[in-house]
C-alpha cells in the first residue's frame, strides 16, 4: 500500500519543475504531440480492461457530480496513459481538450509537472493548480490525482479529477482519494472472490472423492453445496433446495458474529444401534397400517400393562424387538432395565453362567472378578429372551427353575438370589410343534405362553408400499420411489423382511441418481419359484422348491435351514450342490 510522502506539496512541485528542467525543456514549449488512432485506444483499453471493468462502477457514481460541477474525471494505467474518462461537455470544449483525450500520456516527461505525473511518480494524492503545471498549455487546469494500488501494494493507476481552474472545487481532492480508495477496494474484493472460487473448486474436487455425504446449508437452511455422495442422495438439482433436518445425520454449525449461519452437515446414514444406553422403541416407532400389524399392537398394548409373560412369534426381521422394547417402555417397569439376551447365539456350556453370572474363579476362562448374569442385570425390569426356541434342552430346565423359583444361583456359588423380572421370549419357530417333537420342554412352553402375538412377514403385509414410503421419509427425506420400484416392492417376497426392506431403501437411496428411486436401485429381484400352471411338479422340483424356502426363510443360515428342513447341514450342502443354488450377491 502507499506510504505517505512525508514531503510536502510544495516541495513535490519543485522536485518535478527541477526535474523538468533537467530534461532541458521550457514552461513555454508545447509539449510532444501523440498520434492517437482508434486502434491504440483499443489496444490500450483491451490492456486495461480489468482495471476499467472494475472502475466503472464507481466512475458512474462520480457522473452526477462532475457534470453539475463542470469537471472531468479520468482514469490512468501505471504508464500514465488516460484510459477512461467521464466529463462534462462544456469542460471537454476546454481549448486543450486534444490533451485530455483517452491514450494521451500524463507522466511527467510527456506532460513536465501535473498532478497524474507526480502521483505516479511520487506514490501519493496530490493537487496541482492552474501555474503550478510546468507548461503554459495546461495552466488553465487543476487537477486533484489519487493513485491506486493492487492487493500487493503495486501501483496500478491514478484516478484524475480536473476541471478549468475557476470551476474547480476543493472538495474534489477528497473526492479523488475516495474514488482511488473504491476502486482498489473493488480490485481487493474481486481478487478475494476469485480465490474464494479457486479455493472452493478445490474443497469441491476433494469433497467428490469423499464417499460420505457432505452438505452446506445457508441461514435458510438451503443447500448451498453438495458433494457427489450428498447429489447422490438428495438428488444433482438439490442446490437451492430446502434440506428438512433428521436426526439421523450429524452436523456442524458454522456462525459468523452478525448471527448468520452456516450449517456444514456430514450425513451419517448409519443405522441406529441396538444399545440399552440408547431410546428404546416405541409404540409410536411401529410403523404400518394393515389390519395383521394394528390388530397385534393394539394386543401388545394391552400386555404391556399387566405383567404377564408375552410371546411373540415372527419371521426374522418383523419387528419382534421392537415389540418386545415397546412394551417395556409402555410398562410400569419403564424406569428399570430392559436386558435382550439372544438364547440361540449362547453356546451351549455358557448358557448358565451368560443368565446367571458367575463367581470370581468359577471355571477356567472366566472374568477374574466373576460377572453378573443376564437376569440379575435386568432385575425390576424385563428380560427379552430372543430365538428362545433355539434354547438347548439343558438350558431350558435350568430356564424353568429360575421362572419358577424367581430366583438365580450364580455358577460357582452357593448363595441364591431373588430376582423380580418379567419375561418376554420371541421365536421364528412353531414352538407348539417344537414340543410336539421333543425338542421343547412343554413346561417351559406354558410358563412363557402368557399373551401371544404374532407379528405378520413383510410378504402378507397388504401395506408393503406405504410402509416402505413411511420408511424411506425417515431415511431420505427428499427420495421418493418410482411407480416402478414400488411395483417391484410390492411383488418382491422379501425374505429378510423389514429388516430387509430398511437396508435395501438405504442402500437405494445412496444409489439413486435424482430424487426418484428406481427398480435398479433397489437391488432385488422378484423370484418366479412358484410354477405358474398347475401341472404336477417331479420329487426334484417340489425338493429344490423347498430348499430355496427354507433358505431364504433363514436368511442363507445353512444350520437354521437344515433344522428348518430336518436333514442334517452335510445333506443340505450336497443337495445345494445338486442343484446349483448359491446365494445371490444382492441379497
Ligand atoms: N413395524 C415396523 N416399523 C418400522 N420399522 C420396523 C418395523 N418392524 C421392523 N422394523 C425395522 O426392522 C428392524 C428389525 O426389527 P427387529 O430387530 O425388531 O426384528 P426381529 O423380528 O426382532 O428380528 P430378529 O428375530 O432377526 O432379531 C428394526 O430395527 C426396524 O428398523
Amino acid at each position: 500500500m502507499s506510504v505517505p510522502s512525508r514531503v510536502s506539496r510544495n516541495q513535490l512541485i519543485k522536485q518535478s519543475w527541477k526535474r523538468c528542467l533537467e530534461r532541458n525543456i521550457n514552461p513555454g514549449d508545447t509539449p510532444q504531440k501523440q498520434v492517437i488512432n482508434s486502434e491504440y485506444i483499443k489496444d490500450l483499453q483491451l490492456e486495461n480492461e480489468k482495471l476499467i471493468h472494475i472502475a466503472k462502477p464507481t466512475f458512474n457514481k462520480l457522473q452526477p457530480y462532475i457534470k453539475q460541477s463542470n469537471h472531468m474525471a479520468s482514469l490512468i494505467d501505471q504508464k500514465g496513459r488516460i484510459i477512461y474518462a467521464i466529463g462534462t461537455p462544456e469542460f471537454l470544449n476546454f481549448k486543450n481538450t486534444n490533451n485530455l483525450q483517452i491514450g494521451i500520456n500524463w507522466d511527467e516527461q510527456y506532460r513536465g509537472t501535473n498532478a497524474v505525473g507526480i502521483a505516479l511518480k511520487e506514490n501519493t494524492p496530490i493537487l496541482i493548480k492552474g501555474d503550478e503545471h510546468f507548461f503554459v498549455e495546461n495552466h488553465a487546469l487543476t487537477c486533484a490525482a489519487s493513485p491506486i494500488y493492487d492487493s500487493d501494494g503495486n501501483l496500478i493507476g491514478v484516478i484524475n479529477i480536473s476541471s478549468e481552474s475557476p470551476f474547480f472545487k476543493n472538495e474534489s481532492v477528497t473526492l479523488a482519494q475516495v474514488a482511488a480508495e473504491s476502486i482498489q477496494n473493488k480490485l481487493i474484493f474481486e481478487e478475494m472472490e476469485y480465490e474464494k472460487l479457486i479455493t472452493i473448486h478445490e474443497l469441491n474436487q476433494v469433497a467428490d472423492k469423499y464417499t460420505k455425504p457432505l452438505l452446506s446449508l445457508d441461514n435458510n437452511e438451503h443447500i448451498i453445496r453438495a458433494n457427489e455422495a450428498a447429489k447422490r442422495l438428495f438428488g444433482s438439482d438439490c442446490i437451492g433446495k430446502e434440506f428438512k433436518e433428521n436426526t439421523q445425520f450429524k452436523y456442524e454449525v458454522i456462525s459468523d458474529r452478525t448471527n448468520k449461519y452456516w450449517k456444514s452437515i456430514l450425513l451419517d446414514p448409519t443405522r441406529k444401534q441396538k444399545d440399552s444406553r440408547k431410546q428404546l422403541y416405541t409404540f409410536h416407532n411401529i410403523l404400518g397400517n394393515c389390519p395383521k400389524i394394528k390388530q397385534q399392537i393394539e394386543l401388545a398394548k394391552k400386555a404391556a400393562i399387566t405383567d404377564l409373560p408375552v410371546m411373540l412369534y415372527g419371521e426374522s426381521g418383523t419387528g419382534k424387538e421392537m415389540f418386545a422394547q415397546s412394551i417395556h417402555v409402555k410398562s410400569p417397569r419403564n424406569n428399570k432395565p430392559f436386558i435382550a439376551v439372544n438364547c440361540g447365539a449362547i453356546p451351549e456350556n455358557l448358557v448358565e453362567s451368560e443368565l446367571f453370572g458367575y463367581e470370581a474363579g468359577a471355571f477356567t476362562g472366566a472374568n477374574q472378578k466373576g460377572s453378573i448374569g443376564k437376569f440379575e442385570a435386568a432385575n425390576g425390569g424385563t428380560i427379552f429372551l430372543d430365538e428362545i426356541g433355539d434354547m438347548p434342552l439343558r438350558a431350558q430346565v435350568t430356564l424353568l427353575r429360575v421362572l419358577q423359583e424367581k430366583s438365580i444361583t450364580p455358577v460357582g456359588s452357593t448363595k441364591s438370589k431373588s430376582i423380580n423380572v418379567r419375561v418376554i421370549a420371541a421365536t421364528h419357530r412353531n414352538l407348539l410343534e417344537e414340543v410336539e417333537a421333543g425338542r421343547f420342554r412343554d413346561d417351559l412352553y406354558y410358563r412363557l405362553k402368557g399373551v401371544q402375538l404374532t407379528l405378520p412377514s413383510l410378504r402378507e403385509r397388504e401395506d408393503k408400499v406405504e410402509l416402505a414410503e413411511q420408511l424411506l421419509k425417515q431415511i431420505h427425506p427428499f427420495k421418493e420411489l418410482s411407480e416402478k420400484a414400488k411395483t417391484l416392492i410390492s411383488k418382491y417376497h422379501w425374505p429378510g423382511n423389514i429388516r430387509e426392506l430398511v437396508n435395501v431403501l438405504h442402500t437405494a437411496s445412496f444409489l439413486a441418481d435424482g430424487k426418484d428411486i428406481q427398480p435398479d436401485d433397489l437391488q432385488i429381484q422378484v423370484k418366479n419359484t412358484i410354477r405358474e400352471d398347475s401341472s404336477v411338479r417331479t420329487l426334484a422340483e417340489s425338493e429344490k422348491i423347498a430348499i430355496e424356502h427354507a433358505l431364504e426363510e433363514c436368511q442363507w443360515n445353512i444350520k437354521k435351514a437344515a433344522e428348518r428342513l430336518d436333514i442334517t447341514r452335510n445333506r443340505l450342502y450336497r443337495k445345494m450342490e445338486l442343484y446349483g443354488m448359491k446365494r445371490e450377491k444382492t441379497l
